[in-house]
């Protein structure tokens, strides 16, 4: 983009090369998205990690995402560019996304709570110290609310000593969810653009607006104030995790007392102000963004001393918590107090459906509280990776223990067989599918089955012959009519 075009506000088609720094689960399909509906940008995805970067270029991409390969395989070459070369890139660019990893500070002040801001400042850092020219610098990262005070300070301390530099930052969290990236980049609820109040930031948001705008209708296109988007993306994830730890809150009411929490979210949701999705109790929300957000939105609002607020918000991580271990404890409690040296099945390592993804799955916590209690785990994923696997296990636990207790498995039969019980940890389709009178018969008996995701029918499951186990669904003596429960 010259000077002049965005001096003069001529943003109408200015905005001609696109880079973005961070090659992930965010900026490589929401790059190869850009690429594939505005062929009149040229877009470069950067990343110091050189051979992630190989296997973008490669037939054998980094991440699994349905409808990603394709996009990639036609706009790869073309408008569509991955490489190591940061500064370059920086040189080339309008426009420069910064879709690095936030993820919860583990060492100072902060530890355990606070985004770990290193990566977001080290990619201004490169910007300041590459830029040749006027820049548009997006925070496509989740960061705190004032994050682009910080990048332009960096930012505007270049300019000091290089007169042809002016630098716009804006806000555009991304709300893509994984398993469904390219659904929700093709087809978004709403794309969030914050800018600065001033006349130089209205037209560096609307140049972006106007990327967009090749593909997603302007009125689902929400211009805001930098620091409303910032804490709108932290907000949004936070109402979502909060949603799933309501309702797993409840699933533990409907286990003492008959209720079925299916039926309860059925009811509730059907009220059109609550809503019915993201209401399935499950085993504890996992993946790289509800937990590390909510801790940033607790940590800022302790920043702020709001003490209370953080306390509301830290609830939902303790629910959390508390619903990943009251699962895990039910298995031990149900299989007569004692996993020691018992083959377990776990189906399902993701953190969710659809993705290869395991960071901060639910699976490694439940699989960790029942590798302290001695179980042999023998885990099958359809995506996951036997490396990923144990390296995840291997952090909670120790490598020693992981060889000793852990197999993992490319047939769910195998997994299953001589097992005394099953154990249900990723809501993956083709759960609901197997054969599970076979997978009884090859079984110990009696044979326990434990559905942390709902994907199964108990009374069919009972009629196989398994001892049934589901979250928030009450033992059979619970529902039965003329029973009062005790609180
Ligand atoms: N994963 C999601 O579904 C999702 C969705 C919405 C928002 N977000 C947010 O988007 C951001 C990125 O998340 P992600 O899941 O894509 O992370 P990721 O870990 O998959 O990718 C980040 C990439 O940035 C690279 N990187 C870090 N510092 C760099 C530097 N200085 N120069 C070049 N490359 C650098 C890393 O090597 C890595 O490949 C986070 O802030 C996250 O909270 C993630
Ligand atoms: O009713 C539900 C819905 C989800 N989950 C679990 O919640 C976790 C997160 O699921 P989801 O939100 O679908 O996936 P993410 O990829 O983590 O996406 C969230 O986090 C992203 C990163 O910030 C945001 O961009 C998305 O909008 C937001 O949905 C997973 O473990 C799910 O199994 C439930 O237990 N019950």
């Amino acid at each position: 983009m010259s000077a002049d075009a965005l001096a003069n506000g001529d943003h109408k088609k200015v905005v001609r090369r696109i880079t973005c720094v961070g090659a992930g689960y965010v900026g490589g399909p929401t790059c190869a998205m850009i690429a594939n509906k505005c062929p009149h940008i040229t877009v470069t995805v950067v990343d110091m990690n050189q051979a992630k970067i190989d296997e973008w270029n490669s037939d054998s991409l980094p991440i699994f995402e349905p409808g990603l390969e394709e996009i990639v395989m036609k706009c790869r070459g073309t408008n569509l560019f991955f490489s190591s070369d940061v500064p370059q890139a920086i040189r080339d660019a309008d426009l420069i996304f910064i879709s690095v990893n936030t993820p919860t500070k583990m060492y100072g002040k902060g530890k355990g709570m606070a985004p770990d801001l290193k990566y977001v400042e080290s990619v201004a850092r490169s910007i300041a110290e590459h830029a040749e020219g006027p820049k548009i610098v997006v925070e496509k990262s989740t960061v705190p609310v004032k994050a682009a005070e910080s990048i332009l300070s960096i930012l505007r301390d270049a300019q000091r000593t290089n007169n042809n530099l002016t630098f716009q930052v804006l806000s555009n969290p991304e709300f893509l969810a994984e398993g469904t990236a390219m659904r929700d980049l093709s087809n978004p609820d709403r794309v969030l653009i914050g800018g600065e109040d001033s006349e130089e930031g209205a037209k560096a948001v609307a140049a972006l607006v106007e990327v967009y705008e090749s593909w997603v209708p302007r009125e689902r296109i929400i211009t805001t104030n930098t620091w409303s988007s910032e804490l709108s993306k932290l907000v949004a994830n936070a109402f979502l995790a909060q949603r799933i730890s309501s309702i797993n809150s409840v699933s533990a009411i409907c286990e003492a007392t008959g209720a079925d929490v299916s039926e309860v979210a059925h009811a509730v949701g059907f009220d059109t102000r609550i809503g019915n999705k993201f209401l399935n109790a499950s085993v504890g929300f996992g993946g790289s963004c509800f937990q590390k957000d909510v801790l940033s939105l607790v940590y800022l609002c302790e920043s702020l001393h709001l003490n209370k607020a953080a306390e509301y918000w830290h609830g939902v991580i303790e629910i959390n918590n508390w619903q990943r271990r009251r699962f895990a404890d039910k298995i031990v409690a149900e299989l007569f107090n004692t996993v020691a040296g018992k083959k377990i099945a776990v189906f399902g390592f993701a953190f969710k459906k659809n993705t290869g993804d395991t960071r901060e799955s639910s699976a490694i916590h439940v699989c960790k509280h029942l590798m302290e209690e001695q179980a042999n785990l023998h885990i099958y994923d359809p995506k996951v990776t036997e490396s990923q696997m144990r390296s995840e296990l291997a952090i909670e636990s120790s490598e020693k223990n992981v060889t000793k207790l852990v197999t993992v498995h490319s047939d769910p039969y195998e997994a299953a067989k001589d097992a005394h019980a099953v154990v249900i940890l990723t809501e993956w389709d083709e759960f609901k599918t197997y054969d599970y009178s076979r997978i009884f018969n090859s079984m110990v008996h009696p044979a326990a089955l434990f559905d942390g995701r709902l994907l199964l029918k108990k009374k069919e499951m009972e009629s196989i012959g398994f001892r049934f186990f589901g979250i928030g669904t009450a033992p059979n003596h619970l529902t039965r009519v003329g029973f009062a429960a005790t609180p």
